[in-house]
């Protein structure tokens, strides 16, 4: 368990983590999510004793990391792929950490064989692609059998196959009871492979709850309508609480109403219907709009968006 009290860190003026308040839990995977500059590595890194708290605490465990007589037994942590001796073989680089913490070369065996590296464990790791780098950073990061694993962009430099690798093993990892910690710009893999996330933005906890209630709460539900009467179907269905938004010719898109309450408008009224679709939101598009305004360098793009109701009526 990860337990985060006030925890502050300031670089001068620039607060980077604002007395942030979470508890990452046991037994799932917590999904770490912010735009960049949020304050996630800084979190990550006062977590594994790598920064001091300006203010606040943060136990791993139960104990400040650096409490901790046997921390890689504790704690396992990817936090830059690419911090390793190049000249060294994998085995070699995992046996010198291993050495340092009193663990045996089975250990080291077993976890090169956990992360596919077999076949490259006698190469140099100076001459390891990024995915091979990942592979390496996590098999360290299991060295110790730890209870926790923070993980800072696992899948980055990923093929395919090593993204369903690493969702399988952290989803195992939680299954076994660990606490599972994860950052990721990949929404789409997030979705599938967290069932908690935790979003900061500028500094500030914005977001602590299932992913599914993230998606239901930024989205508000969308139902999908096709209809050749689309006109007089916006007008029946207009209310202070609800938005119709014409897509395009006989397709309304509308928020505030139940696919149930809409069919049965339609049937009040008389109106065809060709379809209706409840539609539920990305876990990226309720991540968009939940850091819409904690983004630090927003990009500027044209307005794509559909036309109004009072459009939809003509
Ligand atoms: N050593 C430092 N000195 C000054 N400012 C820093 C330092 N480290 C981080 N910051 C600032 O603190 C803020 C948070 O940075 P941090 O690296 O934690 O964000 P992040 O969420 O990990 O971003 P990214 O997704 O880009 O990696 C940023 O505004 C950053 O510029």
């Amino acid at each position: 368990m990860i337990e985060a009290r006030g925890l502050t860190k300031r670089y001068g003026k620039k607060t980077a983590v604002g007395g942030i308040d979470f508890t990452v839990e046991p037994g799932r995977v917590t999904g770490f999510l912010g735009p960049n500059g949020a304050g996630k590595s800084t979190t990550m890194r006062m977590i594994m004793g790598l920064d001091r708290p300006t203010s606040g605490s943060v136990t791993v465990n139960g104990k400040p990391y650096a409490q901790h007589r046997s921390p890689l037994t504790e704690v396992g942590a990817l936090l830059d792929a690419k911090a390793v001796h190049t000249g060294r073989s994998a085995t070699n680089h995992l046996r010198a950490i291993a050495a340092t913490h009193g663990i045996g070369k089975r250990r080291v065996a077993e976890v090169i064989e956990m992360t596919g590296l077999q076949h490259v464990a006698g190469k140099r790791v100076g001459g390891f692609s990024l995915g091979m780098g990942q592979r390496l950073g996590i098999a360290a990061a299991l060295l110790g059998d730890p209870r926790t694993l923070i993980l800072d962009e696992p899948v980055n430099g990923l093929d395919p196959e090593g993204v369903l690798w690493v969702r399988n093993l952290v989803k195992g990892l939680a299954a076994e009871g660990r606490t599972v910690f994860l950052s990721s710009h990949l929404m789409s893999e997030m979705a599938v492979t967290a069932d908690h996330i935790l979003v900061i933005g500028r500094g500030r906890i914005i977001a602590d709850a299932p992913v599914a209630d993230i998606v239901a709460g930024a989205s508000g539900t969308r139902v999908r309508v096709r209809t050749p009467q689309a006109g007089r179907l916006a007008e029946s269905l207009q209310g202070p609480d609800v938005t119709v938004t014409s897509v395009e010719s006989g397709l309304l898109e509308v928020v505030g109403a139940t696919a149930a309450s809409i069919g049965e408008l339609a049937a009040r009224d008389g109106l065809v219907l060709h379809e209706l679709t409840p539609v539920s939101a990305s876990l990226e598009a309720a991540y968009m709009s939940l850091t819409a305004d904690d983004v630090e360098y927003q990009s500027v793009t044209p307005a794509t968006a559909g036309t109004t109701t009072q459009e939809a009526r003509r």
